[in-house]
């Protein structure tokens, strides 16, 4: 299934008459450079083009106010007078006599994107739409919004659709104030926001964006709020936010719809933001989204006033979502304090409300009330501080790296005997093993056929990293010796940094680097404490890998953050005979590993294990995995374990920081 692209140049024939310094970042040419970058670069073509339409009265009801759609429908007939005046009485946002229209189709289009996706037509989408939504309330327009798009398709969806719970993911810098008002009392939105807060020294200034803000009533804990108290974030203060508050709660709410307030003023350059953080994150924020919801994901454009990294960010976002591979994050170096504090108090606001963060810290020590006086004061020598040298204008960054899709997704190397699922292509050519090698194979007890099969073993590998192949799978007759062979002499040149994501557990691996080659994680049922280095971390779940809960959260909460921050240019996945690993969780987990290494992911299973070849294909080949459905509450030991193994490594691994 394909990604809907929903553009309409009408959208962009509104703009400000009259000065207002507020309001003059968010012109026409934001939706004009983001169409045609994905023109330019091919990516429009290879989109499902769907029609952009007005909504209805009724739609537009869902979520607003009958006075304030009156009062809307009467701007198209007012003089420029009149469209001051009664804009003065909102913040931040003008009116002009062709708003109410684009208002209509930029909610109108939201609507088509989400029929879309739940009727199948597509598997996600992208509706490039002005004006944005997200801080548009009940009676209110606001900070450069009319309708709240995202707010109305949520409600639309669970209307028409039946849909039980939406996840709204809301990356915009801004906090989208009126989205929080519409769901605050309702457990089937879960609304999550990140926003530019310096202790509420930014706009919209209010004390309701803080972390303890978590919802009322029956949707208390189905509001999160993530407050930036500082601008310069980077790559990494946002992964590790996904990593350790968004994401726990998002599998364990495991939505049936995913929404976003994709708005890229979050990203370096933009004049709002003032953040770090390159266009490519983007694609990463998409692709740690797409497993959530078997793949149903509606993004929809908010803000965003740099028109170089807004195109560029816009184009990040739908080539992941058309499931190309993601880019490679170089130096990831943790996140910084004030990220920290931040994700800290955020993550022990909900300890309360969601199982995966029971296990949370305390809040930080550092009392924010006594912040609020230093930043005002840092906020007075920072506006004393020449304009030009806090300018965004003055920000470079290098382009977004190009990506390629391999000719081959996904390759197979099995025995003969072995029928090839669908969609995977064997790899039949397979050079002759260098003689040192196969004496080598013989000593580890490999038979004559184990050296066909590693020969093509190597050839596959060769394949993965000169880009020729996505992915692959491959079923040998002992999986441990194949793993130790292909660790010991695949990082010879071929590779600079293997992943070993090791499921279940048959025996210890005697084979540890210290040199930082190879970066083993092992999650299994035992305990090893011995040797656990830098570089082989083994994750014990009590209960063993059947687990679903604890091995989730053993994914998000140590797998992702390690593997962003080794940044591995292959990633082994091997499957230990017996783990026990459930279908879904076996998925979810090729699913997130494809955001390592351009998705060259090396899937080794044992032949008795064959039969869950189907899924795995269907995992490497970029099928949407199903959602983990009902997830117990995880073992307490194990969440308690994971934390404390978190603390341990956090001096070697700064994305494993939690608490400051
Ligand atoms: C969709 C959106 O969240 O990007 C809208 C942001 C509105 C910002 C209003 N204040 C602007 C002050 C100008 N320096
Ligand atoms: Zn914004």
């Amino acid at each position: 299934m394909g990604t809907a692209l929903l553009y309409d140049e009408e959208m962009t024939k509104y703009k400000l008459l009259w000065v207002d310094p507020a309001c003059k970042i968010e012109v026409p040419e934001r939706l004009i450079v983001s169409y045609e970058a994905l023109v330019r670069s091919g990516l429009s073509d290879r989109c499902i083009s769907i029609p952009a339409r007005e909504a209805s009265d009724s739609e537009i009801l869902l979520v607003h106010s009958e006075l304030y759609l009156e009062a809307v429908k009467k701007t198209p007939y007012m003089t420029l007078e009149d469209l001051k005046e009664f804009t003065l009485q909102f913040g931040d946002v003008y009116f002009h006599p062709n708003i109410y229209h684009c208002a209509k189709l930029a909610s109108g289009s939201a609507l088509q994107l989400v029929d879309s996706v739940m009727t199948g037509k597509v598997r996600n989408g992208i509706a490039l739409v002005r004006p944005p939504g997200h801080h548009s309330m009940h009676g209110a327009a606001n900070g450069f919004c009319v309708f709240n798009n995202v707010a109305i398709a949520a409600r639309y969806a669970k209307q028409k659709y039946g849909v039980k719970r939406v996840l709204i993911v809301d990356w915009d810098i801004h906090h989208g104030q009126g989205v929080q008002y519409c769901f605050e009392d309702d457990p089937s939105v879960l609304y999550f926001s990140w926003h530019r807060y310096e202790h509420q020294n930014f706009w919209p200034n209010l004390r309701e964006s803080d972390y303890d803000s978590v919802g009322k009533e029956s949707g208390t804990g189905f509001n999160i709020n993530v407050p930036w108290n500082n601008v310069g974030m980077e790559n990494s203060d946002y992964l590790s936010v996904f990593c350790h508050v968004l994401l726990p709660v998002a599998y364990e709410f495991c939505p049936d719809l995913v929404l976003v307030c994709a708005g890229f003023d979050s990203a370096i350059g933009d004049p709002e933001g003032e953040m770090c953080a390159t266009p490519d994150i983007f694609a990463h924020l998409t692709h740690l989204l797409m497993n959530l919801a078997g793949g149903k994901l509606c993004a929809v454009l908010e803000g965003g006033y740099n028109l170089t990294s807004l195109a560029q960010s816009v184009c990040q976002t739908v080539q992941t979502l058309l499931g190309d591979p993601v880019p490679q994050l170089a130096n990831l170096r943790g996140p910084c304090k004030s990220a920290i504090e931040s994700l800290q108090c955020a993550r022990s606001a909900h300890r309360r409300y969601w199982s995966f963060l029971k296990h949370a810290a305390d809040p930080p020590m550092t009392d924010i009330s006594t912040k609020h006086i230093k930043s005002a004061m840092e906020e007075e020598e920072k506006t004393e501080m020449a304009e030009e040298e806090r300018c965004t204008e003055g920000k470079v960054w290098p382009e977004p790296p190009e990506r390629l899709c391999p000719p081959v997704c996904s390759a197979s190397v099995l025995p003969d005997d072995v029928v090839c699922p669908d969609g995977l292509k064997p790899l039949s050519s397979s050079k002759d093993l260098e003689p040192l090698l196969v004496s080598k194979l013989k000593t580890a007890a490999v038979d004559g056929d184990g050296v066909t099969t590693f020969s093509r073993l190597y050839t596959l590998v060769e394949k993965l990293v000169a880009n020729e192949i996505r992915n692959g799978l491959v079923l040998v007759p002992d999986v441990a010796a194949a793993m130790m062979c292909v660790v010991q002499d695949l990082t010879s040149d071929l590779v600079k940094r293997v992943l070993v994501v090791c499921v279940g557990k048959e025996k210890e691996l005697d084979y540890v680097t210290t040199d930082g080659k190879v970066l083993v994680v092992q999650i299994s049922s035992e305990d090893s404490e011995e040797h656990r280095s830098k570089y082989y971390i083994p994750v014990c779940l009590k209960k063993g890998c059947s687990d679903t809960s604890g091995f989730i959260q053993a994914v998000l909460g140590l797998l992702l953050p390690l593997g962003y921050e080794y940044n591995p240019d292959l990633v082994l996945l091997v499957r230990m005979p017996g783990s026990g690993v459930v279908d879904s969780m076996w998925q979810q987990l090729i699913g997130l590993l494809q955001g390592f290494a351009k998705g060259h992911t090396l899937v080794l299973m044992q032949v008795n294990e064959k039969a869950c070849m189907g899924s795995t294909a269907s995992a490497l080949l970029g099928h949407p995995a199903p959602p983990l459905q009902d997830l117990q509450t995880p073992f307490p030991e194990d969440g308690d374990a994971l934390e404390r193994l978190r603390e341990r490594l956090q001096a070697d691994w700064k994305m494993l920081q939690t608490t400051s």
